[in-house]
């Protein structure tokens, strides 16, 4: 047995136990015939060496080197050339000696292929009874391992071919480059195939590991690889593939929530579309409904009750929030300041499915991104719009209403309303100037987008508040709006945290005010949850109202991060 060394002053590692086994072992063993296997076995060389290399791999691990160079073997070939025949020095006749010894050849080539990280295995030669006549068939062998191929087959119903219908963009068959859609599988592993279901094909496709030999006829289109644009979407619904009965493959499927960032990989197919999570390093996509696939059966599944039922149940028949109330000194009307002639709170909104989004940050000098608050009634915008106006007066702002009605002694021009005529304003009415008007007592009161646009020119943060049925008309590369869901906690919290809070009572037009009634509680969660039902694909972002300094803090932290990191936008907001 050769003698061992026992890294002194070393953790004992796997090579010191090896060492020590045959001794450790002796005591139990009865037989010599025995006793003389362990000791070969255990006193072998190789395995010793093997044992000193995986040491000195795990020894070098947490350092993680880096090769000086990858190519070590051409190098000491060039060495080799130079110096043949030029230098009778001893020296010069070692080092060539040394440079000529296979194992340091080889040893120099392993070098250069883990420097290279060039672990794939060389793929076997391939077999010789090709039959010459199937000039167009070809012979594909692909290497597996864990991962599965990365492709689907189906049956072409009219000729009975088993066809590749489906390369997942990034899979192991993508990265071949050998498999195409289009391609006839004739055999696989030398099993033909033709009387075959794809489902019994594809068992034998995960039975098999190493390499698998296909033997396909190439699909009449063989398309060329373009590079697919880049080309990412924003999420606007959850999507399981487990709970999709339609999904050609469950295993292929991609999961994903609303909001979720998907990089679309290939839209070749109507139906499926291919996409990765954004920023995620593995290669290989998944199966997505395409857009006009959604919307298609999203189109069927829309519940069209929930319009007329929430007309009937809210309370606010008018329906519009009060986004200038804030400029406004006197607040006893507020509560019912606007009366709407026609609600169109609870429209349909455009069917969500995905929205093509691109990275955008806010340059030095632009406008800021339009804020919008949309909630409930009574949910806190006003406070928190408050808030932010408290806490940088230079930085934020609220737009100043318009109103057709006279002017009062305290009241200034252009501080507390822009004060134009009945006539004015019913021309600014038919020339969409507002983007939120209603009529209360004979008078007009309204929102106009120009003032939105006075406080975004002088570079301020706007802060608007809007019924959410507005967001739509808002969306536009000019306003960019950051749209934030101000919403209630549960009617416990709201009970627990509202205990002492007043509101205006808005039965009159005195300064009366009235704790909130259990009914508002629950009305005002009833009303969150149908907002968020019907327009949560145009938040982005939702805050809990429960503690008041906690929301605030949540608002303040993420429109800082508006302002200044990088984000998504819709691409269309990014050409005007
Ligand atoms: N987190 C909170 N905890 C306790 N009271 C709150 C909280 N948020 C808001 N409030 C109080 O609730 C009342 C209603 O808030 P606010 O006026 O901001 O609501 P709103 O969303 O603007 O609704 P409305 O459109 O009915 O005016 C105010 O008295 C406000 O101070």
């Amino acid at each position: 047995m050769p003698a061992l060394a026992t890294g002194a002053g070393h953790e004992p590692g796997l090579y010191e136990l090896l060492a020590a086994l045959p001794s450790q072992l002796q005591p139990h063993v009865n037989c010599s015939e025995d006793n003389t296997f362990l000791q070969d076995m255990f006193g072998e060389r190789s395995l010793h060496s093997l044992v000193k290399i995986h040491e000195r791999l795990q020894h070098y691990e947490e350092s993680k080197p880096v090769p000086v160079l990858e190519g070590a073997a051409p190098l000491a070939r060039v060495v080799s050339d130079e110096l043949e025949g030029k230098s009778a020095s001893q020296d010069v006749k070692e080092l060539l000696k040394l440079l000529a010894n296979p194992h340091v050849k080889s040893l120099l080539s392993v070098h250069d292929a883990v420097a290279q990280k060039k672990y794939d295995p060389e793929l076997p030669p391939l077999p010789e009874d090709i039959d010459d006549d199937e000039d167009s068939v070809k012979i594909i062998r692909l290497v597996k391992n864990k991962e599965p191929l990365g492709a689907t087959i189906r049956r072409d119903e009219s000729t009975g071919a088993i066809i590749v219908a489906r390369i997942m963009k990034g899979g192991a068959a993508d990265r071949s480059g050998l498999i195409h859609v289009g391609d006839e599988l004739k055999e696989v592993n030398g099993i033909p195939v033709d009387d075959k279901k794809p489902e019994e094909i594809i068992r034998i496709l995960a039975q098999s590991q190493g390499a698998i030999t296909f033997k396909v006829v190439p699909g009449a289109k063989e398309e060329a690889s373009i590079k697919e644009p880049q080309m990412f979407v924003k999420a606007l619904f959850d999507y399981d593939p487990k709970d999709d009965s339609t999904i050609p493959c469950k295993e292929a499927g991609l999961a994903f929530k609303k909001g979720c960032i998907l990089q679309i990989m290939s839209q070749d197919d109507a139906t499926w579309w291919q996409a990765k999570h954004e920023g995620d390093t593995n290669p290989r996509a998944g199966l997505i409904p395409s857009k006009q696939f959604q919307e298609r059966r999203l189109a069927f599944q829309r519940p069209v009750t929930t319009v007329s039922s929430l007309r009937s149940s809210t309370r606010r028949s008018s329906g519009f929030r009060r986004s200038f109330r804030l400029s406004r000194r006197d607040r006893k009307t507020t509560k019912s300041m606007y009366e709407a002639k026609k609600s169109e709170i609870y429209d349909m909104a455009d069917v969500p499915t995905y929205e093509e989004v691109v990275p955008y940050r806010r340059q030095r000098g632009d406008k800021h991104r339009l804020v919008v608050l949309v909630g409930p009634t009574g949910v806190g915008l006003s406070e928190l719009k408050k808030k932010l106006l408290i806490s940088d007066p230079q930085h934020f702002s609220v737009t100043i209403p318009h109103t057709s009605r006279p002017k009062k002694n305290q009241e200034t021009d252009g501080v507390d309303y822009h004060f134009i005529s009945k006539q004015l304003f019913d021309t600014d009415i038919h020339n969409n100037k507002f983007i939120e008007y209603g009529e209360y007592k004979g008078n007009y009161y309204g929102t106009s987008l120009d003032s939105i646009r006075s406080i975004l020119s002088k570079k301020k943060v706007c802060l608007l508040d809007v019924q959410p049925h507005l967001i739509k008309h808002l969306r536009t590369a000019e306003f960019k709006p950051f749209v934030v869901f101000v919403k209630p906690p549960t009617v416990d919290r709201l009970r627990e945290t509202r205990k002492k809070t007043q509101i205006i009572s808005g039965k009159d037009d005195k300064d009366s005010t009235k704790p909130f009634t259990e009914e508002d509680f629950q009305e005002m969660v009833n009303m969150a949850q149908t907002m968020e039902t019907q327009y949560s694909h145009l938040f982005e972002m939702v805050i809990v109202n429960d503690d008041l300094d906690v929301a605030f803090s949540e608002l303040q932290l993420a429109l800082k991060k508006v302002e200044t990191e990088t984000h998504w936008i819709p691409v269309s907001w990014t050409h005007s």
